[in-house]
């Protein structure tokens, strides 16, 4: 059998890309610096990269699932080109209440829920313990907490951090670009 692979979960925005509020247009997507540079150093290292990301503006009636698909078409060949393949995409468009009847439920993938992690470790076969999830929010710590991701990372590029978020956090660093240096030292 082979072996479980280590990943990154990666948030997206906060944390790949700068928060407008959210963004749906290739216009207004505009990745944090040293964030490419650190996913080609990470993907070097051997992780796994699975991008986990809430997307309630579907079920807020701001933006279409299309429109979504087509901006992760752009952002995954752009870094495709800068030979960053990501291995996994998810996304929750839900959200209890939502305007969208066809979005409205009390899902099991909206973070802080544990749902899209755990069916990237199931698609593909991934060492919890020895994986990282990287956020800008305290849903992102709790749905790796709940999901058994070894280290819990905080990232200070998008809402502003509060005192929860760090204590629910194993590290707090100032951006991804941070992170490469940070696994190699620990
Ligand atoms: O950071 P990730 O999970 O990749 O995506 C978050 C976005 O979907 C949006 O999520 C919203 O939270 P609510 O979904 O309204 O609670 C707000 O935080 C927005 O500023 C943000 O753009
Ligand atoms: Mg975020
Ligand atoms: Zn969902």
């Amino acid at each position: 059998m082979a072996n479980k692979v280590p990943a990154i979960f990666l948030d997206r925005d906060g944390t790949l890309n700068v928060d407008h509020g959210y963004v749906h247009e290739i216009d207004n997507f505009e990745f944090i610096d040293g964030t490419i540079e650190a996913l080609q150093a990470l993907k070097k290292m051997g992780y796994a990269l699975v991008l986990v990301t809430n997307q309630s503006g579907i079920a807020r009636g701001m933006f279409t699932e299309d429109q979504f698909m087509q901006l992760t078409e752009w952002m995954d060949w752009s870094l495709a080109d800068r030979d960053v393949d990501l291995d996994g995409i998810y996304f929750c468009p839900h959200l209890p209440d939502a305007p969208v009847e066809a979005y409205r439920q009390n899902c099991d993938c909206r973070k802080p829920q544990p749902g899209m992690l755990l069916s990237a470790q199931q698609h593909l076969d991934i060492d919890m313990a020895a994986s990282y999830m990287v956020g800008d929010k305290i849903e992102d710590m709790q749905a790796a907490q709940a999901a058994g991701v070894g280290t819990k990372v905080l990232v200070r590029s998008g809402k502003p951090v509060t005192a929860e978020g760090e204590a629910a956090a194993d590290w707090v660093i100032n951006s991804l670009a941070e992170l490469p240096a940070r696994i190699k030292k620990a």
